[in-house]
């Protein structure tokens, strides 16, 4: 089954609990997270968390865009996050840092930016409970997304079947009606989507579409019979 994650960065941020509710019915609300260092945007941090995790019943997807996760992270576990993803450019001791946000009580997940490979990461994925290839740089909503990702987004999920493991894989940036289905096709099983929710006129409308699309790619999907 596909998870459909709107993502907040596109979002009114003056209006964020109403926002939140205005998607319920989604899996997870991605809530990005970026300092101005890590990615040259900035937007919020472990107070506004703290509030959105009350003022919503849907689960929180961290995505950290932060130098240092090895400190920060473990403090939006606390805030409320049910999900956190570091990145793998960022993190010192990746091994260390799941295992403490599992420690925590969260589900561990790292992101790879477009020029990072997914290889050198192969041992690491039985530490996480979801791996993110970005499908644009890191910073900012409504980009185009990047189709050259499409054999990074195979290539993961041939490793996550050869071993057996119920890593979900995750793809954020440009994910909309339109590109979606590829995203699925080649593998992905959740999908961030920020522009293409908020922008939409009804916002919960879209999530649900964009599940129905994802799913009937997923229903027919070579890699989903076999695994
Ligand atoms: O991490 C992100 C950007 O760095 C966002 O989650 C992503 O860009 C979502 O926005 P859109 O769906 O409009 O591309
Ligand atoms: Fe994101």
């Amino acid at each position: 089954m596909a998870q459909i994650n709107p993502s907040i960065l596109s979002a009114d941020f003056a209006r964020l609990a109403e926002e939140a509710q205005a998607v319920e019915g989604a899996d997870w609300l991605h809530v990005d997270v970026m300092d101005n260092h890590f990615v040259p945007n900035l937007t919020l941090g472990v107070p506004v968390v703290e509030s959105l995790s009350r003022a919503t019943d849907t689960p929180l997807d961290c995505h950290l865009m932060i130098e240092n996760p090895d400190r920060w992270a473990p403090q939006y576990v606390e805030a409320g996050a049910g999900s956190v993803t570091f990145h793998a450019e960022a993190a010192a001791a990746p091994v260390r840092l799941a295992r403490e946000i599992r420690a925590k009580g969260a589900r561990a997940a790292m992101a790879l930016k477009p020029a990072t490979p997914i290889e050198p990461y192969e041992d690491l994925l039985p530490e996480l409970d979801m791996l993110l290839v970005m499908t644009v740089e890191p910073g900012f909503g409504g980009q185009a997304f990047l189709d050259i990702m499409l054999p990074k987004i195979r290539r993961t999920r041939e490793l996550i079947n050869k071993h057996g493991l119920e890593l979900w894989l995750q793809v954020d940036g440009g994910v909309s009606a339109s590109t979606i289905e590829r995203c699925a096709e080649a593998g992905a099983d959740v999908f961030v989507a920020g522009s293409a929710v908020y922008g939409a006129e009804d916002p919960a409308q879209a999530v649900r579409t964009l599940r129905e699309q994802a799913d009937r790619t997923i229903a027919s999907a070579p890699w989903a019979c076999d695994h």
